[in-house]
């Protein structure tokens, strides 16, 4: 892994940028994962600028998200296509047909989710997927537990995750109780992986997902074993080489 330190979070959502312009120039049917919550709007709205000043085109990229909520409608503000839509790709030059997002409201899920693998398959590897972190160290929805998946698959929320996603909803409720997201296998097949961690509430769960023992409990320490993870954070964390 590499780990790079921000003083702030404006100028890791500009480097966070940078990366993944730069693949996409160096690559312009570039295969990109995308991932949602508070963490990456800086760095979307940091692209969305590069691409208003002509810099870059996503005209032949492609993006696969990581997860959805299960049984939200995707007109809901909080669905990860419309967040998508409203912090990227209604900004960008990318084709409508070439952005996907888990269909958290397929009448069958199992299907969908298998529908999403083949996909993936096909069009993939992902060139540079985006990653953030849960509380407990999860990423997309792969929440700690005793075993992980490998393919995409539907997911129940832990109270924690939904309680730490409220503050995008009216109250807890709201919030979706399942999601569909990409497995674990899927995460690691990305040629690179993009792992931005922002806030000093982050920086134990980010110790443990550099340091700690890789373990199903905390599913991003999955990572250490990944060849070429970047890591870019405004968190106060060591990435210790050896013991
Ligand atoms: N499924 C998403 C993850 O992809 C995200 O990385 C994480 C942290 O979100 P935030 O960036 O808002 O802290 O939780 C969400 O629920």
């Amino acid at each position: 892994m590499i780990l790079h330190k921000f003083k702030n979070q404006a100028d890791l959502d500009r480097a966070a940028a940078d990366l993944i312009i730069s693949v996409v120039r160096a690559k312009p049917n570039a295969v990109l994962g995308m991932a949602t919550g508070g963490t990456p709007v800086g760095l979307y709205n940091e692209i969305v600028k590069t691409y208003k000043q002509g810099l870059v085109s996503f005209k032949e990229a492609k993006t696969f998200n990581l997860d959805e909520y299960v049984g939200l409608p995707v007109t809901h503000p909080e669905s990860y296509r419309a967040f998508m839509q409203r912090n990227l790709f209604d900004h960008i030059d990318i084709k409508a047909e070439n952005t996907h997002v888990p269909n958290g409201n397929a009448s069958n899920v199992d299907a969908e989710c298998r529908r999403y693998d083949e996909m993936m398959y096909q069009q993939g590897p992902v060139d540079l997927q985006l990653l953030g972190i849960g509380h407990n160290g999860h990423i997309g929805f792969n929440e700690p537990d005793t075993q992980l998946s490998r393919f995409t698959y539907q997911v129940t929320l832990k109270q924690e995750t939904r309680e730490a996603n409220k503050r995008f909803f009216n109250s807890i409720d709201d919030v979706p109780t399942h999601a569909v997201t990409m497995g674990m296998g899927s995460i690691m097949q990305a040629k690179a992986i993009l792992l931005v961690v922002k806030g000093a509430e982050k920086a134990e769960i980010l110790d443990r997902t550099l340091n700690g023992p890789i373990t199903t409990q905390v599913p991003a320490s999955l990572l250490q074993t990944h060849p070429r993870v970047i890591v870019m954070t405004d968190c106060d964390v060591e990435y210790k080489v050896s013991h």
